[in-house]
């Protein structure tokens, strides 16, 4: 039955609940009403989507990504191992993910032994830095592939024993940008697999060192060029593993419902050029004029591009390199008169990282020279870093080849 027609308010008692009566002053029988037409009011069911959510039943995680790669590159050396490598250190990252985001909750923020606790370069270790290193190390330990391991918080590389001993080098950050970890913003991992090499060190070793640490330290003392697979694993909005094993780049994204890692970044590009520096300019007096000219450049307008750039920094070497392999542009920790070597560690700092990002199709380079050729001289040896995309990392490179001339 059609609703009358507008009459006067209150002449009218409508049998349709939804049809509200305005500027009605009968306010009990409004209130009596309501809950009348409450009971009977059909009740809103709200039915379930008729279209099924697509459930992945077979979500390309890194364990079957690795797994295939390995049958499918049977001529690919090291392969096998990787897949069983890349489950151990999967496993030591999602576990310093947990603790890393419970770090509030389980006390685990603040500075190991109330700052009393330095390692080998004289930084004050956090409670995190010692545990992600603990998790790490028993991870790649127990991984049975493992002959020596070298470490940020490790004065020295440690031989795996003999039981668990295998023929790779693993070199590591456990926890990069840790500066920034009681504040809850972004940190990661960082990691390089070497092989362990079989020649020998130059004689003037001999003198100083047994035979065990020298072949140790020979092991551990290989440029970038060598590695046979790096990676990070950014603790952040999301926790992100991107790893290369020399053929590519691929991003792989924690899903807490199934705990696994899933391929969500297949075959990372770097862009060629990019519209953002990320740089810690509170240095920027004391760089060096060429590089303060190119920060200008950028910054103005007066680049290759005559584009101006936007400024990033977190201050978390993994998250800005991360942000720079997706959208673009340049980071760098130059070295500067303070700092002739700049602050990042050239063996598990720089070399893993720059291996990536020339996966990636980028560049990664002192300014001079380029970082994957670099020996080593010294375990935890700094080395000036500026990385990125191609043409915005070759404009700095072609000032400093300029300014050689
Ligand atoms: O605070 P600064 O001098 O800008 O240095 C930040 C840089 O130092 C680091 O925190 C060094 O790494 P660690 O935290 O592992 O020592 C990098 O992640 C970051 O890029």
């Amino acid at each position: 039955m059609a609703p009358p027609a507008f009459v006067p308010a209150l002449a009218v008692r409508s049998s349709h609940p939804h049809v509200s009566l305005r500027n009605s002053s009968s306010r009990p029988a409004s209130r009596a009403h309501a809950a009348r037409t409450a009971r009977t009011a059909p009740r809103m069911v709200v039915s379930p989507p008729k279209q099924t959510v697509h459930q992945d039943t077979s979500p390309m995680t890194l364990t079957r990504y690795m797994i295939q790669s390995a049958m499918d590159n049977t001529d690919l050396e090291h392969m096998q191992d990787m897949q069983s490598l890349m489950s151990s250190i999967q496993l030591a990252c999602k576990k310093i993910s947990s603790l890393v985001q419970r770090a509030g909750i389980s006390n685990l923020t603040g500075l190991e032994d109330g700052g009393g606790s330095v390692n080998v370069q004289g930084e004050e270790q956090k409670k995190l830095d010692v545990l992600s290193n603990e998790v790490l190390k028993n991870a790649l330990r127990y991984s049975g592939k493992m002959g020596i391991i070298a470490s940020e918080e490790e004065d020295e590389p440690v031989v795996v024993d003999e039981v668990y001993s295998g023929n790779y080098v693993a070199v590591f950050d456990p926890l990069d940008g840790s500066s920034n970890i009681d504040a809850g913003i972004a940190t990661g991992t960082i990691f390089g697999i070497f092989v362990q090499n079989t020649g020998c060190l130059a004689s003037d070793w001999e003198s100083k060192i047994d035979e065990s640490e020298l072949t140790c330290l020979y092991n551990t003392m290989q440029p970038g060029s060598n590695l046979v697979a790096a990676g990070y694993c950014m603790y952040s909005s999301s926790c992100m593993m991107v790893l290369t094993t020399g053929h590519g780049v691929n991003g792989f994204t924690l899903d807490p419902q199934i705990g696994e890692f899933v391929l969500t970044h297949p075959d990372m590009k770097i862009p060629e050029r990019g519209n953002i520096y990320s740089f810690n300019e509170a240095n920027e007096p004391a760089w060096d004029p060429i590089l303060q000219k190119y920060v200008q450049n950028l910054k103005t307008g007066q680049g290759q591009t005559n584009q101006r750039y936007s400024s990033r920094y977190i201050g978390s070497l993994v998250a800005d390199v991360h942000r720079t392999i997706l959208y673009g542009g340049v980071f760098g920790y130059p070295g500067d008169a303070k700092n002739p070597n700049g602050k990042l560690r050239l063996l598990y700092e720089c070399a893993p990282m720059s291996f990536i990002v020339e996966q990636a199709g980028g560049i990664a380079t002192t300014g001079k020279d380029r970082i994957m050729d670099i020996i080593p001289n010294a375990v935890h040896q700094r080395m000036p870093l500026i990385i990125g995309s191609k043409d915005d990392v070759q404009e700095l490179v072609d000032m400093y080849a300029a300014a050689e001339e």
